[in-house]
């Protein structure tokens, strides 16, 4: 059962004589990944530095876990890990070093818990490095696992993406899923380019001048009775790959290929749970979630938004 990390109650955010934000409401589920999506301007920064509680909300309310950041505030924060601006590192320490200085600011936060952190977001290598050296991808994942220290219910990360080259977003990609599915918790992403985060989403909430136009699951199955002998792309997130490639092609003669942390192949819709069941019933092999990509997103985003380009 999913469970409820932060619900939006008719959000509204005025600045001066001018509405920003204009009654949003959406709740987002703990272990989901829900992407934050609209062009500049559009008030992404705005609705999550009050999702944080860096500003105050005009009117309506966030509940995190049922607490209102509003009356509850203290309950209520304890729940969110973030990033907002730049992560704050020091880039004159090692990474390890950088969070055992958090972690000793943070009450309960043991020398398991920040291994467990580098675990998570793959850092376990240049972790003795100096922040200094790092990458902005890898300084992007020091900072995710410093916001995971004290185990949140939510991760709020605004443009993550901004500035990195494509390397960089694929690793992050590959960490979101990841971290929301092995601690549960909800991740929200915030982006003007839908193109970045979409393959990591598992639903995309677009906004438009403080309005909440659209709020969409990514990955939906058509119900059509037309598509179901339709060949579609099935992606299968499953280790160890290699064996799960092997056995597709002996059991059941797909040719399929490694894409990131998935394995894609194409198939009809009636032979996905045969598939499932043979990689399910070796002891070897761990399945960790099935999805059916639909076609892209773009498109209808840039419908939505009414613009030929964003940014
Ligand atoms: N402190 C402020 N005073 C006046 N206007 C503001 C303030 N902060 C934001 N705005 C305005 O509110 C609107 C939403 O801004 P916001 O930064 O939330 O958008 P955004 O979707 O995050 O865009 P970006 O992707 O460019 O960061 C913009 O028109 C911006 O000019």
């Amino acid at each position: 059962m999913s469970e409820t990390a932060m619900e939006l109650v008719n959000v509204h955010k005025s600045i001066g004589r001018r509405e920003i934000i204009k009654g949003l409401s959406f709740s987002i589920q703990k272990g989901e990944v829900f992407g934050f999506i609209g062009p500049n301007g559009a008030g992404k920064t705005t609705t999550i530095r009050m999702m944080v509680g860096l500003i105050g909300i005009t009117s309506g309310d966030v509940k995190i876990l049922g607490n209102s950041i509003k009356t509850n505030y203290k309950q209520a924060i304890r729940e969110v890990g973030a990033i907002v601006e730049n992560p704050e590192l020091y880039p004159f320490m090692t990474g390890w070093q950088n969070l055992m200085h958090f972690a000793r600011m943070t009450p309960g936060v043991t020398k398991e818990r920040v291994n467990e952190v580098i675990k998570l977001v793959g850092m376990e290598k240049p972790i003795h490095e100096k922040v200094g050296r790092y990458s902005l991808g890898m300084r992007q994942r020091l900072g995710i696992a410093q916001a995971l220290l004290h185990q949140p219910s939510i991760l709020i990360l605004d443009e993550p993406t901004n500035g990195l080259d494509p390397a960089g977003i694929r690793e992050i990609r590959q960490y979101i899923r990841k971290i929301a599915i092995e601690e549960n918790v909800a991740v929200i992403i915030s982006s003007h380019l839908l193109s970045e985060i979409e393959q990591m989403c598992d639903r995309i909430g677009i906004i438009k001048h403080g309005e909440l136009i659209a709020l969409q699951t990514v990955h939906e199955t058509p119900t059509d009775d037309k598509q179901k002998t339709k060949q579609r792309q099935v992606m299968i997130e499953a280790t160890p790959i290699d064996k799960v490639i092997e056995l597709l092609e002996k059991k059941h003669n797909l040719k399929s290929k490694q894409l990131e942390e998935f394995i894609s192949f194409q198939c009809e819709k009636e032979n996905i749970p045969q598939i499932i069941g043979t990689l399910a019933e070796q002891k070897e092999i761990s399945v960790y979630q099935v999805t059916i990509p639909k076609e892209t997103l773009e498109d209808k985003f840039f419908d939505l938004i009414g613009e030929s380009e964003i940014g």
